[in-house]
């Protein structure tokens, strides 16, 4: 199948940075969100980063400009009917996934693919309730998606080759590297990543290390990029919480039991550098840690 134009569902850090790679690799993209202020947010943090690979001579000015041509934004779901593929992007919560495929599903052409870059949520489970499951499939990049090499491509129970054939020449064209996860809780990466995540948040809550103990620990003693409570704060720690969450109900076993502290950060509305407070508070010149 020759997919032309993709649309994306949620215009947050993970929608902008699909949509940046999509329109670079030459795909039309329909970028939607509930948000009029989230897209506009968007096209300006896409522009950053196209300027940001124009300035390091990763791509040209001309290669810019016709990536930012490609990319239309709408608060109309309907306007990504016309789409051949469409990525759900929108907040990490499965009842509001839901509602965007029932909205969506009567404007779909038959052979549009549906997916999701979901973090953790079953994808056959989410394929149950559309009228396409052989055509839903996980579509899963990660943060930030204009650097990071790996995309997850996850088969729900019934997903066809053809979709999956699809999704993977896409990720190709990207020129980015898909690795195939089963679907279970979380898939491969965020099964590993996201208990090193928690098991850092309980360091803390423990009183084991402080903020900057922790991440400088991992990053100077483990050579990880960024420190685990970094980190946390640069994916979002609602997202943490939620994939957590789906973790422990999927798996029902303790070992994956979301930290209090992490439980409390979200319920703060503390949710990492989204909203300028998290691990480390962002207001001022450099992050400040919070504990
Ligand atoms: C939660 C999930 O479901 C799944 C997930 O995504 S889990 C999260 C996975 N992501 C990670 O683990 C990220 C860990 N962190 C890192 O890899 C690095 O800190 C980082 C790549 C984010 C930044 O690296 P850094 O060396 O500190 O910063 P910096 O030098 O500014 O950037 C490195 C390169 O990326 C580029 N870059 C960084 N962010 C960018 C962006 N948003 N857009 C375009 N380019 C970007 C920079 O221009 C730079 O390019 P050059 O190599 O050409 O100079
Ligand atoms: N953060 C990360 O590192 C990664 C996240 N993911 C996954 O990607 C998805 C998005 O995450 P992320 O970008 O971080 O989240 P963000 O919170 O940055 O963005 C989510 C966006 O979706 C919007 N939204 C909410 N409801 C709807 C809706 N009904 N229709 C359209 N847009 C909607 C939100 O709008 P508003 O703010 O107005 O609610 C917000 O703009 C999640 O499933 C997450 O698990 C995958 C890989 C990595």
């Amino acid at each position: 199948m020759n997919i032309k134009t993709v649309g994306i569902v949620g215009a947050g850090q993970m929608g902008n940075g699909i949509a940046h790679v999509m329109s670079l690799a030459g795909y039309d993209v329909m970028l939607n969100d509930i948000s009029g202020d989230a897209l506009a947010g968007a096209m300006a943090t896409i522009d950053r980063n196209l300027e940001r690979q124009v300035s390091r001579e990763k791509i040209s000015a001309d290669d810019k400009s016709a990536a930012l041509a490609r990319i239309h934004t709408t608060q109309t779901l309907p306007d990504l009917g016309q789409t051949d593929l469409v990525i759900e992007a929108a907040t990490e919560r499965e009842t509001i996934k839901q509602a965007i495929f029932e909205d969506l599903l009567p404007h779909l052409q038959p052979h549009t693919i549906l997916t999701s870059n979901t973090s953790s949520i079953s994808i056959t489970r989410l394929a149950s309730r559309t009228d396409r499951p052989e055509k839903f499939m996980g579509f899963h990049f990660m943060n930030p998606v204009p650097v990071m090499q790996l995309v997850e491509l996850i088969r729900g129970i019934a997903t066809d080759a053809e979709t999956f054939d699809a999704c993977a020449a896409v990720v190709e064209k990207l020129g980015k590297t898909a690795a195939t996860a089963e679907d279970f809780p979380a898939f491969i990466v965020n099964r590993i990543l996201m208990p090193m995540i928690n098991e850092a948040v309980y360091t803390l809550y423990e009183g084991v290390g402080s903020v900057k103990s922790i991440d400088s620990s991992m990053r100077l003693g483990a050579n990880h990029p960024m420190g685990p409570l970094e980190l946390a704060d640069f994916i979002g720690l609602d997202t943490c919480l939620a994939i957590m969450n789906v973790l422990h109900d999927g798996l029902a076993d303790t070992k994956y039991r979301p930290c209090p502290l992490l439980t409390k950060y979200v319920e703060a509305g503390w949710l990492g550098r989204k909203s300028q407070r998290g691990f480390y508070d962002y207001r001022g010149e450099t992050p400040v840690p919070t504990r």
